[in-house]
This record gives C-alpha cells, sequence and structure tokens, in this order.
C-alpha cells in the first residue's frame, strides 16, 4: 500500500467514525411549527463545527465540514448524486413559474435563475419594512450567536448578515402582507413546481436576510451534505432566494458567487449573480458551493430550503 492509499484509508476511517458520532447528535433545525423564530443557520465551514464535548467523550477526531465535502465531492461529483433525485416524468407543461429550462439548467448544472418572479411594488415593500426591523433592532446577528470563546475556530464574521425565519405561521407574516405574498409564492407556486422536478418531501423553512453596506458578505458554504437517498428528510434538496435591491448597480457588491465545479472538474468556475430585485436563484442545496461576495449598498434576500 503506498503513501496515499494509507491516507486515504485513514481520512475514511476518520469519516466512518465522525459520521457514526454524529448521526447520533444532529444540530438540525427542527421543522418550523414550534418555535421558527429560534432555528439555527444552515451549515458554515468552519473548523471546530463539531468540537464540543460529546464529541470529545468518543474521542472521534474532528472534520472540518469543506474537509469532509472535499473528499465526498472526490469520491463521486455531487451533482451526479443530486441527479438521481430528480423525477424522470416531468411535465413542464403544468408548471406555474418554472420553464423547462429551468427544470433542465437544475438538472445538468445545479442551478437556475428566474427573473420578474414578484411585482416590483411588493419587492418595495418588503425592501422598506426589512430595513425597518433592522434599523429598530429586531433582526438577529446570523453569526456569532455561539459561545465564541468555547469555539474559537466559528468565527463571528463568517456571515454579516442579520436575519429572521419567516416560515407560514410566522408573527411576522401577520404585519407585512407584502412578505407574505412573497413567502407565499414560495411555499405555494415555486415547492409544487419544484416537487414535480426533484423528489422532496414537503417540509420548508423560509429567512429574510438583510446585509448592511459595511462590506458584509457570507464565506463560502454549502447548505447541506450531497446525497442521493430519497428517504433521506434531514438535508436540504433545494434552496431558492430571492432579492430586494431594486437599485442594484455594478459596483454595489453583494454578488451571489456559484462555484460550479461541474462533474468533478479540477477547475471551478466563479459565476457571479446580481442580486436584482425579484431575480430568484434557485440551486441545488448538496451540490453547489456559493458564497455572498461584500455589500456596500444595503441587501435584502429572502431564502427558501426545501427538504
Ligand atoms: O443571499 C444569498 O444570496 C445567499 C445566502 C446564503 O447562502 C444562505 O443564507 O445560506
Ligand atoms: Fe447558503
Amino acid at each position: 500500500m503506498d503513501n496515499s492509499d494509507s491516507h486515504d484509508d485513514a481520512l475514511a476511517n476518520r469519516i466512518l467514525k465522525y459520521a457514526a458520532a454524529t448521526s447520533k447528535t444532529s444540530d438540525l433545525p427542527p421543522f418550523p411549527g414550534d418555535d421558527v423564530e429560534s432555528l439555527p443557520s444552515d451549515y458554515e465551514y468552519q473548523e471546530g463545527d463539531y468540537d464540543d464535548e460529546e464529541y470529545d467523550e468518543e474521542e472521534v477526531e474532528e472534520i472540518s465540514e469543506m474537509e469532509l465535502l472535499s473528499h465526498l465531492d472526490a469520491s463521486m461529483p455531487p451533482l451526479l448524486l443530486a441527479q438521481e433525485l430528480f423525477n424522470s416524468d416531468v411535465d413542464a407543461s403544468t408548471f406555474s413559474v418554472l420553464k423547462s429550462t429551468n427544470a433542465n439548467q437544475l438538472f445538468e448544472q445545479g442551478y437556475t435563475v428566474l427573473d420578474n418572479v414578484l411585482p416590483l411594488s411588493t419587492i418595495q415593500s418588503v425592501r422598506q419594512w426589512a430595513t425597518e426591523m433592522f434599523k429598530s433592532g429586531q433582526m438577529d446577528k446570523a453569526s456569532g450567536k455561539h459561545n465564541e470563546e468555547d469555539d474559537p475556530f466559528r468565527e463571528g464574521n463568517a456571515r454579516g448578515d442579520y436575519t429572521i425565519w419567516v416560515s407560514p405561521g410566522s408573527k411576522f407574516l401577520e404585519v407585512s402582507p407584502e412578505l407574505k405574498a412573497c413567502v407565499d409564492w414560495f411555499s405555494r407556486e415555486l415547492h409544487e413546481d419544484l416537487t414535480k422536478v426533484v423528489h422532496l418531501h414537503g417540509q420548508a423553512e423560509y429567512q429574510l436576510a438583510y446585509y448592511p453596506p459595511d462590506s458584509s458578505h457570507y464565506e463560502r458554504h454549502r447548505d447541506s451534505f450531497p446525497t442521493d437517498d430519497k428517504e433521506d428528510i434531514d438535508q436540504r434538496r433545494v434552496t431558492a432566494i430571492v432579492y430586494f435591491n431594486p437599485d442594484w448597480k455594478q459596483g454595489n457588491g453583494g454578488e451571489l458567487r456559484i462555484f460550479d465545479k461541474g462533474m468533478g472538474d479540477e477547475d471551478e468556475k466563479e459565476i457571479d449573480i446580481a442580486p436584482l430585485a425579484a431575480r430568484c436563484v434557485v440551486f441545488l442545496s448538496g451540490v453547489m458551493d456559493h458564497a455572498v461576495m461584500p455589500a456596500f449598498e444595503e441587501r435584502i434576500a429572502l431564502t427558501s430550503w426545501y427538504r
């Protein structure tokens, strides 16, 4: 056995131990219904994410999410796995908001973009409402809620946005009918169309995010682990984001950067998508690494994750 084989075996061993340990406890958020406002945020690649007592007791060596994901990607391109979750008999004529090209792009490249999904008046109202929520201190800083002393690897600046959970039933939807219209679009039209394309289990979460104009950003991360398991209800399958930035111009920053490795290509491509008003980006949560570039103007987005 040469060195690289033994290294692979050692890593495979650590992954197995790690998977066994982490499967006993889940830090995935519960589904909306009980305490939607306190749902934790999604995955970020950070050293030491699982560096807590439970794992220490079991003497499991930590593996960062980045390390684990790159190992998983090397053994199987995540897009190939995710393609197993696509339905074969999709009838695009029954879509209400997607086009057949969107479904094809989601399958072939892992992401797609839809424009003008909501009226501009709705976009303006939600933007104004979100800005007021931020200014009155009613949104939570997404990073830094954990104890940074206990968890020095997970920096408080992995993401600079402020968020609220706005899943159906949230009190916020009662006070902003325009926001409710947006969540309804996500939870009805888009969810129904996506369910025709990808095998989904029906659960979804919705989060409104405000990025202040101080170079706030969100580091490269993935929203879930890749899977081809139709029965797996833990992993997020599809991420969709709508933007509320009517005056966005080149130079304002805040682009969504998608890292496209295709079918495991060595040279990944970086695709920057402008966060234009009423634009919706849809991607496979376990496939696409992505980041939010530093924002120099207020940037507002509503994200949904479908499982
Ligand atoms: O707002 C965006 O464009 C992306 C946000 C994101 O990646 C996330 O919330 O997980
Ligand atoms: Fe994300």
